[in-house]
């Protein structure tokens, strides 16, 4: 793979801007790449571990000269981010972001966005509950989706630059407007997060009760539950105060589902469960036979019925 930008600025140093920086190192997309975090300790981190060829003290310094600009920051601060670096944008530069959330992004930076700067939105599909400059690595984005998620009058040439630098880190890109992709978002991944939050909480407030048990003996639902509650709460907070809308509507949709299993099992009706978990698993089948569950090992694959 070839270089794609000469020059490319990370913001905020954790998880996603870790991983970006070692895939283009692995695959020589960038000759130059800067960094800033805001803390002086993720600094200080980045520079032992070799995170970035140049670790700069302000964001500014980072973004001057650089053709490629990405906000690696939580969603609730892409906004203040962008009008700090605005005014040093260099002519003709690219703008992006990973947040998970878009259309919330889009109205926080796009104002601060300078004429003959292309801002064109992104988000890969791919992460861990870990974060942190030393969270990162090369292989993150292999094969997984990165949505670009391009605004009004985004140039094709920009567009085109920056799908080829995700391709280059290993994902497959697919353009979305906002509003699709947030929702999408809710269900496959926002409302799932919560779900896992809740979960975790209320077992929690059940161990006061059983001691360890919960922990002790958890089967693989409940400790994927547990993975995923532990991911960063600031990213998370910042997630659902941004997806509002869309989260809320699914939630909605949840719960009176949840309800309704609820009054299912309260009244015996067990023809309701068995059709609502034969829907659920052919689900689940469409998936593994579209070959789209990347994770999933490869027992049962292909397999009508078992
Ligand atoms: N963690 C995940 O699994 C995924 C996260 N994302 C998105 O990527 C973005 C970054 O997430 P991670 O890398 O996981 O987070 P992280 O917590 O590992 O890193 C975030 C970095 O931003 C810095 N930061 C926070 N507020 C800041 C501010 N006001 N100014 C400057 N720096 C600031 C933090 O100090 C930290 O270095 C978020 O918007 C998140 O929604 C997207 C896909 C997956
Ligand atoms: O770790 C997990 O299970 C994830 O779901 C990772 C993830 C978190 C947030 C995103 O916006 C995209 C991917």
């Amino acid at each position: 793979m070839s270089q794609i930008y000469d020059r490319v600025a990370l913001i905020g140093l954790g998880l996603i801007a870790s991983s970006m920086f070692w895939a283009m190192k692995r695959a020589g997309l960038a000759r130059e790449v800067t960094g800033y975090a805001r803390s002086e300790k993720s600094r200080e981190t980045a520079r032992r571990i070799g995170l970035c060829d140049r670790v700069c003290d302000t964001a500014r310094e980072a973004v001057e000269g650089a053709d490629l600009v990405v906000l690696c920051v939580p969603v609730g601060a892409m906004g203040a981010v962008a009008e700090e670096i605005a005014s040093v944008l260099k002519p003709g530069a690219t703008v992006s972001d990973v947040g998970s959330v878009k259309r919330g992004v889009i109205r926080a930076v796009q104002p601060h966005i300078p004429d003959g700067v292309h801002f064109v939105p992104a988000h890969p599909l791919a992460g861990t509950e870990h974060s942190g400059p030393e969270s990162g690595f090369a292989e993150l984005f292999d094969n997984r989706w990165c949505l670009l998620v391009p605004v009004e009058g985004s140039d094709p040439d920009a567009i085109a630059r920056l799908r080829a630098l995700w391709e280059g880190m290993g994902s497959n890109v697919d353009e979305m407007d906002a509003d699709h992709h947030d929702l999408v978002l809710a269900v496959t991944s926002h409302a799932p997060h919560l779900i896992a939050y809740t979960m975790v909480g209320v077992a929690d407030d059940l161990r006061r009760v059983t001691d360890s048990e919960v922990i002790k003996y958890s089967a693989a639902g409940f400790r994927d539950f547990t993975r995923i509650a532990a991911s960063d709460p600031t990213m998370w907070r910042d997630v659902f105060l941004s997806n509002k809308d869309a989260t809320l509507e699914i939630l909605g949709r949840f719960t009176e589902e949840l309800f309704a299993l609820q009054r299912a099992i309260r009244t015996g009706d067990g023809d309701h469960l068995f059709d609502y978990f034969t829907r659920t698993r052919a689900i689940r089948r469409g998936i593994i036979d579209a070959g789209q569950d990347t994770d999933a090992p490869d027992f049962g694959r292909g397999k009508a019925s078992s």
